[in-house]
């Protein structure tokens, strides 16, 4: 079901958008800190319905021991979409299937963090919403559990029968998107082929034309090796892989590329201003940069995706669930992106 809308106007680019995009919120690993930062929403105004998928019984308990007074509304999927107003959260039922403790990974629990991705993927399949945001969730736990799963983005993949899906962390103006996500790394260089490098930047090029307006993008794109492999002496990807695929693309397509760049120097001021994103060839080459430049405000986008999909910079901090002190920024940032990027897709 498509949403409805009767959200307040909001100013964007100059234009007035009157959409209230339904967004469901998945609150990821129930020990984690994704039920606090999906009850820290309840204090913040969005343009948008916000859809907390959630046991209520947990966001209920996790309330009382941060000494909230939060109203927790069930969804209604036939009411239509509009703003929940403060100190309320519209709550799409799931349940637990053991007793969460704040801070206590309990693979028991796995299949709920499961579920709630399941409906979220459903709902944004059918239209029901018209965006996913994700709470962390416990990858380990989940793997403890039985089930195999790399993270959110290989799974949201699979379960739309995508091809090639790009990761993509934004801080400010800086965007870095990887080439491979959750690998060991010893498995990183058997996976950087001309066809993974083709299908990414593909991926990547159309992704910021369609949901970032950037009419040619300019990506920079590291190389694999220290120094980009140092003319064959410290690595051969470079020159037998990333540079033949980097020049054909050019050629074939027209893509705006710079590259392979020494990852080093890739993320300097120099460069960067003249980029709209740095593709890194592997999580740890790109991700600790991003990090350093805007942890807990930063988004991560699933690029070519039959929807949209944001999500948080962080973990699961198990450390802090409970404690009052996690900071619900990147998810503001993440709903936030959601939106704007909804909107932009009605026009
Ligand atoms: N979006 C996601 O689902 C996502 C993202 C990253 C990591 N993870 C998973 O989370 C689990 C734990 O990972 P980790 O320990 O490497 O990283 P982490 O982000 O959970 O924690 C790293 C450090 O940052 C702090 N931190 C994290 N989020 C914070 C917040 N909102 N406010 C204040 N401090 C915060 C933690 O307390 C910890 O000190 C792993 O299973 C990992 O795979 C999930
Ligand atoms: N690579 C992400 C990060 O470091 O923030 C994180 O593991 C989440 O990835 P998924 O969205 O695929 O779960």
């Amino acid at each position: 079901m498509a949403s409805t809308n009767s959200c307040r106007s909001l100013r964007r680019n100059k234009t007035v958008s009157h959409y209230c995009p339904r967004i469901i919120i998945t609150s990821g690993e129930p020990a984690g800190i994704g039920p606090d930062l999906c009850l820290a929403l309840a204090a913040q105004q969005f343009n948008a319905q916000l859809v907390v998928a959630a046991d209520p019984a947990i966001l209920t308990a996790r309330a009382k021991q941060l000494g909230l007074e939060i109203q927790l509304q069930t969804y209604e999927p036939k009411q239509p979409a509009k703003p929940t107003p403060l100190n309320q959260l519209l709550v799409l039922p799931t349940q637990t299937q053991h007793t969460v403790i704040p801070g206590q990974l309990n693979p028991a629990n796995a299949q709920h963090v499961l579920d709630m991705l399941d409906i979220a993927i459903k709902g944004c399949s059918q239209q029901e919403f018209a965006a996913m945001v994700t709470a962390p969730i416990h990858k380990g736990v989940i793997n403890d559990s039985g089930v195999p799963f790399s993270g959110h983005t290989e799974y949201l993949a699979s379960a739309t029968n995508t091809q090639q899906v790009v990761m993509m962390l934004a801080s400010g103006s800086l965007r870095v998107a990887l080439a491979t996500t959750h690998l060991p790394l010893k498995t990183v260089s058997a996976s950087i082929t001309p066809t993974l490098l083709e299908q990414v930047i593909s991926v990547l090029h159309q992704d910021l034309q369609q949901k970032f307006g950037i009419a040619q993008p300019h990506i920079l794109v590291c190389g694999l090796n220290p120094h980009a492999g140092e003319g064959g002496h410290l690595g051969t990807e470079e020159f037998e892989i990333i540079t033949p695929t980097l020049n054909r693309l050019a050629k074939q397509f027209g893509f705006n590329l710079t590259g392979p760049l020494p990852a080093d120097t890739a993320f300097t001021q120099k460069p960067l201003a003249q980029a709209d994103a740095v593709l890194a060839m592997y999580h740890d080459q790109g991700l600790p940069v991003l990090k350093y430049a805007g942890f807990g405000n930063a988004v991560n986008i699933t690029l070519g995706l039959p929807f949209i999909r944001t999500s948080v910079d962080h973990g699961t901090a198990l450390d802090l669930a409970g404690t009052g002190t996690a900071d619900p920024g990147s998810l503001f940032t993440a709903i936030e992106y959601a939106i704007n990027m909804s909107q932009s897709q009605q026009g």
